[in-house]
């Protein structure tokens, strides 16, 4: 998997100013807390001056020689005051910051969670489940892992140079051009080192961001890989995919390595730089040595305070290239969007309705030509036709997963581009190849039909789809809770508890995907038996590949190449003779081979 065109690589950065900005408006509902982190910023800034000072105060009544020790005292106990209080107000900040940080996040991941729930499915062939999953964790963890840690060092660091160079110029404006010199010198270096190793953890955390969409592709899919012996092919590709992860993370770890060896070498150099420099002018009569010493503790705090601001230069980087990701996704717009004050579908009685309609997924590749059909309320439709025929098409355009280019298709006469669309598909009940269930109880999962389903019409809705008695037969009957979406059910199982829940939502639109393959006789009796109990008054459309399961349609349309090419019942198209004919004979003579081979 490449990383698609919404996201940034390390060397086309997001644009910072702007990404920030829009990040600030989920910080904005805490700006009272945030105030008073600034205000606590500024108290241990200061703090941090006034420690220095207090050494050099110290330095000059022990150097004064022999006297009384009250005022020595003294400055020891401002001393100890000042940590403690510069320790508490950073514990306080730290704690403000991390809530801010999780409330800011969380809504964060509420927008774009519910944003990716209105992308239409376009934008899901488009982009893989396991790339989106990395957006939703991955990215917003970076982002509030340097909020709640990275975020503080960075305003304290760029507080303390801003009070520290203001006391110091203050004190004394030599030794603070001379601090400046050294500092800065320094902090180029560091720069310079810092260049280079903070791209480098921004590439890291984008192609970690596609190493994990990848593994969450081949993993959902593990059944696939196993069935089609691609585990070999998956591991090599995942170990090269690794691999190049490893060499990025290699080289930015050591570009950081590099950078912090380099500042304790550059301890050394600043106490050296400033006792020559500053020991002369003390020995000249020039300055006074709890000056020396105090700016030794100010030039102490600036080269800290530059090298922080350094060091999470990565996790800002980071950050930003999490916000920029978080952001593209915002910003896809639906393909299929409501319009602007659409009204609710209204309750429908299930008259649908195919006018002329013509349908592609990609532009120009036309899957759908001139289809025109009318289901009456309460009427059975089959699809049926040769594989890539356009079948689920039709479904996916009449549920609106996908806008038409031209034609019409209206329910109950209301074309269904004119109304909400997700009040359109609550009243279309699906029953699909793969069932969907959620990993909570059988009882929650027939609930979901329906807002305000009770116990009992559950438990009915079961016994109708034949399920009530393996139901009973689980551990804890109804309560049993489904692992991983069902798998602790059979195929067969999990399609009569999808026929149950959707007999609870009782919509007066079906639609039917070859609900019976995979099972045994028995099973696929029972599940016959559910849906025809399910599909008594609606409308139902059931795509067959079996075409023994539409012979009792009202109407079958036969698809060929996206054309609608025969239509009647199986009677009359039987006695036509023509593609169904044709289709029908050459399954019940696969049929009748396998029999006979059994
Ligand atoms: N999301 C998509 N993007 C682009 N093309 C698609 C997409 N889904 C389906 N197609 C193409 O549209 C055509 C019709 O596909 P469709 O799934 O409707 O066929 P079908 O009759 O349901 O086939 P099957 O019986 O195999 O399920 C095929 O050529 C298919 O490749």
């Amino acid at each position: 998997m490449t990383a698609d065109t919404v996201s940034p690589g390390a060397d086309q950065l997001p644009p910072m100013i702007p990404t920030v900005r829009r990040f600030f408006r989920y910080m904005a509902p805490h700006r009272f807390r945030l105030a008073l982190v600034i205000v606590f910023m500024a108290v241990s800034a200061l703090l941090t001056a006034a420690f220095s000072l207090l050494m050099g105060e110290a330095t000059t009544l022990i150097s004064s020689g022999p006297g009384p020790l009250a005022p020595l005292e003294e400055v020891i106990a401002a001393l100890t005051a000042a940590a403690l209080v510069t320790w508490l107000v950073g514990v306080v900040s730290q704690k403000f910051l991390s809530d801010i940080a999780q409330d800011a996040l969380y809504s964060l991941r509420c927008d774009l969670v519910s944003h990716i729930q209105t992308l239409s499915l376009n934008f899901f062939d488009r982009r893989p489940i396991g790339e989106l999953m990395s957006r939703v964790t991955n990215d917003t963890q970076v982002i509030e892992q340097y909020i709640s840690i990275g975020a503080l060092q960075t305003g304290q660091a760029i507080m303390t140079i801003v009070i520290i160079s203001i006391v110091m110029l203050w004190v004394n404006v030599e030794f603070t051009v001379l601090a400046y010199i050294v500092v800065l010198g320094l902090v180029w270096v560091s720069w310079l080192l810092t260049k280079t190793s903070g791209p480098a953890f921004a590439l890291l955390q984008e192609k970690t961001g596609d190493l994990n969409g990848f593994a969450e592709e081949w993993l959902s899919g593990e059944k696939t890989v196993i069935a089609s012996r691609q585990q070999g092919e998956a591991a090599e590709r995942f170990s090269a995919f690794s691999t190049r992860v490893a060499a990025i993370g290699e080289k930015a770890q050591f570009s950081a390595l590099i950078s912090q060896q380099i500042s304790s070498i550059f301890t050394t150099v600043l106490i050296v730089a400033l006792l020559v420099v500053g020991g002369l002018l003390v020995m000249n009569g020039m300055a006074a040595i709890g000056t020396l010493i105090a700016f030794i503790g100010f030039s102490f705090s600036l080269l800290n305070s530059f090298t922080t601001i350094f060091s999470v230069y990565a996790q800002i980087l980071n950050a930003i290239v999490g916000m920029s990701r978080v952001f593209a996704v915002m910003d896809e717009t639906p393909v299929v969007a409501d319009l602007p004050e659409a009204p609710a579908m209204a309750s429908v009685t299930g008259d649908v309705e195919f006018d002329h309609v013509d349908f592609s997924y990609i532009k120009g590749r036309r899957v759908l030509s001139d289809n025109t059909f009318h289901a009456a309320p309460g009427q059975i439709f089959g699809l049926c036709g040769p594989t890539g025929a356009g079948k689920s098409t039709i479904i996916n355009i009449l549920t609106r997963y996908y806008d038409i280019e031209s034609g019409g298709i209206r329910v109950d006469g209301t074309d269904i581009r004119s109304v909400q669309q997700d009040t359109l598909r609550v009243q279309i009940a699906q029953v699909l190849q793969e069932p969907f269930l959620f990993s909570d109880t059988i009882m929650a999962n027939l609930k979901y039909a329906r807002e305000g389903a009770t116990n009992e019409e559950c438990i009915r809705a079961a016994k109708q789809a034949n399920a009530h008695e393996f139901i009973l037969r689980q551990p804890k009957g109804y309560d049993t809770v489904l692992v991983d979406g069902g798998t602790n059910l059979s195929q067969g199982q999990r399609q009569m508890l999808t026929i149950a829940r959707a007999i609870v939502a009782d919509p007066r639109m079906l639609i039917l995907d070859e609900a019976t393959s995979n099972v045994d006789t028995r099973t696929e009796k029972l599940i016959q038996e559910g849906l025809l109990t399910l599909q008594k008054d609606k409308t139902s459309f059931i795509i067959a590949h079996r075409l023994s399961t539409i012979r009792h349609a009202d109407q079958i349309l036969v698809i060929d190449k996206g054309r609608i090419v025969e239509r009647g019942t199986h009677a009359e198209l039987m006695e036509k003779k023509g593609f169904y004919y044709d289709l029908y004979m050459s399954q019940f003579r696969g049929r009748l081979a396998g029999i006979v081979k059994e």
